[in-house]
């Protein structure tokens, strides 16, 4: 495999303790923002060290995992605060699906951290390097909007034709995804986007990686040392109009034949995944509520230790992708997926997250989220369908996980 590296013979690091920065979100100096941020702690950076760009290709992890080994392991550093999220860090996003070219990992000049009462601030390259500043990022303007790959209807047929093929029994989940399109006057500015994600969804993991933004409510993974968690999520739901209403939804989304499938399918392969590589793994028998803003999802929590030393990209190569955003089986879900959807995903539904040198971090699934290029974002929503899925219900449902991001750009 092919990489396309930037990246000095040898990167000189340091770590020292700041004070309480506040919020993350409003540090950052640049729209070329990096971040991950939840319940007002994580990681943002800016600059660029190192860049890493991952051909298509199976073995794309284990290969960014290697180019991170030499770079990290070469490396100077100087951590004296040496909590996960210190030290050199590379903030990655990886093409959903294997043959995309899309997979990115940099390696920011600044890493603002904040977790647990404590903070630090990392400096990648020489201290004394200028970055150019820009405040005061502005919302977008004048927004227009325009239909992607496929238009409304368009899309509810290929779920009518994904139904079919599910009922034709060669496969018993798919996720289907379309994207829409948002213009501005002006080139978009990701803090914009990171601040309102961030307030409106604080549970969520608000990201933005080279352009990619969101606010994903699911984990893909997170390891500390030894110990892993993990978040699986299907199975969907609008929230209602008050407490009630949310009562009521949240018992007939437990109580729905075809959420609880679609809920089991991801949850099943996550363990068969994570089950090999760990002493212990705890899956829970039933799935419990999460509740967003705007939606509510079935929700499982799964907590484990490693079996043997290996980096959280390593148990991402694992993972992805889950049924949560590729189907069962996976093979024939991606095939579906290529000749339904009629677009490249990109990064969406791909791993976007962090790792460091210990080789911890935290991975989540690229959802509610779009791409930034320019005056354009790119939107992304999909959906879970299984036999008695109604494309009608499921446009209605990708509409409802649109509205995170179409907030974040409108206001
Ligand atoms: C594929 C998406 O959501 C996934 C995650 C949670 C619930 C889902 C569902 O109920 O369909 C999807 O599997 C998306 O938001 O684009």
């Amino acid at each position: 495999m092919k990489l396309a590296v930037t990246a000095p013979d040898r990167l000189v690091v340091r770590t020292v303790r700041v004070a309480d920065p506040g919020d993350l979100i409003s540090r950052l100096p640049h729209p070329s923002a990096l971040a991950w941020v939840r319940h007002g702690e994580g990681l943002v950076g800016w600059g660029e060290a190192a860049r890493l760009h991952v051909p298509g290709g199976a073995g794309r992890f284990a290969a960014a995992d290697r180019w991170l080994r030499e770079l990290f392991g070469s490396a100077r550093i100087d951590d004296p605060v040496g909590v996960p999220g210190s030290g050199p860090v590379a903030f990655g996003g990886f093409g959903f699906d294997p043959k995309s070219p899309d997979s990115v990992l940099i390696v920011p000049r600044r890493i603002l951290g904040r977790r647990d009462g404590q903070a630090w601030l990392t400096t990648v390259g020489e201290p004394d390097e200028p970055l150019s500043i820009v405040r005061d990022p502005r919302a977008p303007e004048r927004l227009s909007w325009s239909d992607g790959a496929l238009t409304a209807p368009g899309w509810q047929n290929a779920v009518g034709a994904a139904v079919e093929r599910i009922r034709g029994g060669r496969l018993g989940k798919v996720v289907l995804a379309r994207d829409l399109y948002a213009h501005a006057a002006e080139p978009i500015d990701a803090r914009v986007l990171l601040r309102r994600l961030a307030d409106r969804y604080p549970g969520c993991y608000t990201f933005a990686h080279a352009g990619l933004v969101g606010a994903t409510p699911e984990l893909l993974i997170r390891r500390t040392g030894g110990r892993i968690g993990s978040l699986v999520l299907a199975g969907t739901t609008a929230r209602g109009t008050d407490d009630a209403d949310d009562r009521d939804r949240a018992a007939r989304l437990f109580a729905s034949a075809k959420d609880r499938q679609e809920h089991a399918y991801a949850a099943e392969m996550v363990r068969d995944a994570l089950a090999p590589l760990c002493a212990e793994l705890e899956v829970p028998a039933e799935p419990e509520l999460l509740r967003l803003a705007n939606l509510m999802h079935l929700a499982s929590p799964v907590r484990g230790r490693l079996l043997e030393e290996r980096s959280v990209l390593d148990v991402v190569a694992a993972l992805h992708p889950t049924p949560a955003v590729g189907g069962t089986p996976t093979d024939v879900a991606m095939d579906l997926i290529r000749e339904l959807e009629g677009m490249d995903r990109g990064r969406y539904a791909g791993p976007v997250g962090w790792i460091d040198a210990r080789g911890d971090g935290e991975w989540g699934i690229a959802l509610r989220c779009a791409e930034l290029d320019g005056t354009r974002a790119r939107l992304f929503a999909g959906c879970g369908i299984v036999a008695d899925s109604d494309p009608a219900a499921e446009l209605v449902e990708a509409q409802t996980k649109f509205r995170a991001m179409r907030h974040a750009l409108e206001g």
